[in-house]
């Protein structure tokens, strides 16, 4: 093993790809971990890092192209960190995505020749995004060729667009992304070029200091509607200024239906505002999924390709196998989309969520669509679960309930209260394979896997959305 050490060249056959999207080459059995690689290529690579498990390794040339191999649309690929599997064929792209839920689900989960079935497809592969967040930085990444144009160089210091891949603090120019319509990138350069001549600096992460923090684009992609939210650092002096970029926008795209202006304080680099104000239209979109319209304020959870998520609501619909007079719960709501597409088929819905504006979306989407049997509780589901445990009232216990966590995964409070609830029918639907497979393991004693279905909400990218049927057994 020798061979394998710090600095070594070397030549690897790409084996695979793990979970999270890197890929694998085994020289003896030892695992070399790549970043840029695809299976069935020959690459010549250099150790950068050798633990006493695995090695990780840098492509500095592909020696054989694999026959997977597609030419990537995006001139941005290989530096945004975005669409990492851009270069692979879809329906590679599909079957790594199962492979990787088979795994986590036997190797995590613990169990055994599992079933997971083909993935679904997302029916779009490009512009299939309704929402797209840029960041304001003071740290612009140039790529070789902006380098060697000398006109960028007074623009070195203000930049708006997508992180470089591997780099939380630089932040390259986005000119067209192919994840959200030809609109939105239009709208995003002409923020650009207006907010750098307005003299304010883009906010830094080094020293926490500037003006411009977030662009956030959200558009519909059925009623033509699109909101602008941007996102500054609290400085009430310039908000003249957020008006007049309003303004222009409006002015030059009429298609902007509304445009929100939050100011935020946390130096996290999350665009969620600490308050709002609305400068423009009624704050908020409206979009269809199905027959249902869904109302979208700036801060509201909403999937983001949703014709993608249309098939996954079906999917959770069709295995929830409902009769009609069910009580159901929807743990970890949102703005009560999935709560909403089930409720002409059950009996009652109850949602839960900890975001109240989606709690407030949720109780306007119900009115838009004349549904009357939902209702939604707001909180930390670790909280309000034990609660609505308690008080239900005879009869208001969920026969089935679904559940949608966040990455991490399910509270282990929840967990608990799931297991001495007992319904008889659980869909858990997940963004996370291994925080899926891990809460899958608490319900195995009780409850039988009945299905697995992956689906592909994020084309190009290796995150992977599952649904997974548990029937009770006893
Ligand atoms: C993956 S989203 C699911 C949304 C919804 N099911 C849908 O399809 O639109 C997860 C949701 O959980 C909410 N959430 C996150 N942590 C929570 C918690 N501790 N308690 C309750 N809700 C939480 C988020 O705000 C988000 O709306």
């Amino acid at each position: 093993m020798d061979l394998i050490r710090k600095g070594a060249e070397i030549e690897l056959v790409v084996e695979k790809l793990a979970f999270g999207g890197k890929a694998v080459a085994r020289v003896d059995g030892f695992v070399i971990f790549l970043e840029h690689a695809l299976p069935g290529q020959r690459v010549l690579a250099r150790v950068n890092r050798k633990k006493r498990q695995y090695a990780e390794a840098q492509v500095l040339g592909i020696l054989s192209q694999s026959s997977d191999y597609v030419e990537p649309f995006c001139p941005h690929f290989g530096v945004c960190g975005g669409c990492r599997w851009q270069d692979l064929s879809y329906a590679e792209q599909l079957r790594w995505k199962r492979v990787h839920v088979l795994e986590s689900i036997e190797h995590l989960a613990g169990v055994e020749e599992a079933v997971v079935e083909p993935t679904t497809p997302s029916p779009e592969q490009r512009h299939y995004r309704n929402k797209m967040e840029f960041t304001f930085s003071d740290r612009r990444w140039l790529s070789p060729q902006e380098i060697a144009l000398k006109e960028v160089e007074y623009s070195k210091s203000f930049a708006l667009g997508l992180h470089v891949r591997g780099f939380f603090d630089k932040v390259f120019n986005v000119e067209n992304c192919f994840l959200q319509s030809h609109l939105a990138s239009a709208i995003l350069k002409e923020t650009r070029e207006w907010c750098r001549k307005s003299g304010l600096p883009a906010y830094s992460v080094k020293d926490h200091q500037g003006f411009w923090r977030f662009l956030v684009i959200r558009e519909t992609k059925r009623t033509d509607q699109l909101l602008v939210h941007l996102l500054t650092t609290p400085q009430e002096e310039n908000e003249k200024i957020v008006d007049a970029l309003a303004a222009y926008l409006l002015d030059r795209f009429p298609a902007i239906t509304t445009f929100v202006h939050s100011v935020t304080q946390k130096k996290a680099q999350v665009a969620f505002g600490d308050s709002s104000r609305v400068v423009s239209g009624p704050g908020f979109i409206e979009e269809e999924i199905g027959s249902l319209r869904f109302r979208i304020s700036a801060h509201s959870f909403f999937q983001t390709n949703p014709s993608a998520a249309e098939k996954l609501y079906e999917a959770v619909a069709r295995l929830g196998d409902f009769k009609g007079h069910e009580t159901v719960w929807d743990l970890y709501c949102g703005t009560g989309s999935i709560a909403l597409f089930i409720a002409s088929r059950v009996g009652r819905v109850v949602g839960f969520e900890v975001v109240e504006d989606a709690i407030r979306d949720a109780y306007m989407n119900c009115e838009l669509n004349g549904i009357d049997n939902c209702s939604f509780l707001s909180g930390d589901l670790k909280d309000v679960i034990k609660e609505a445990q308690q008080s239900v009232q005879e009869g208001g216990l969920p026969d089935v309930v679904i559940t949608d966590p966040p990455r991490a995964g399910m509270h282990p409070n929840v967990v608990k209260a799931l297991l001495e609830l007992a319904p008889k029918r659980i869909i858990t639907v997940s963004c996370n394979p291994s925080t899926l497979a891990r809460d899958l393991t608490y319900f195995l004693d009780r409850y039988e896997i009945q299905k697995i279905q992956p689906f592909d909400l994020f084309p190009h990218t290796p995150h992977i959305e599952c649904v997974v049927r548990l029937e009770r057994k006893f």
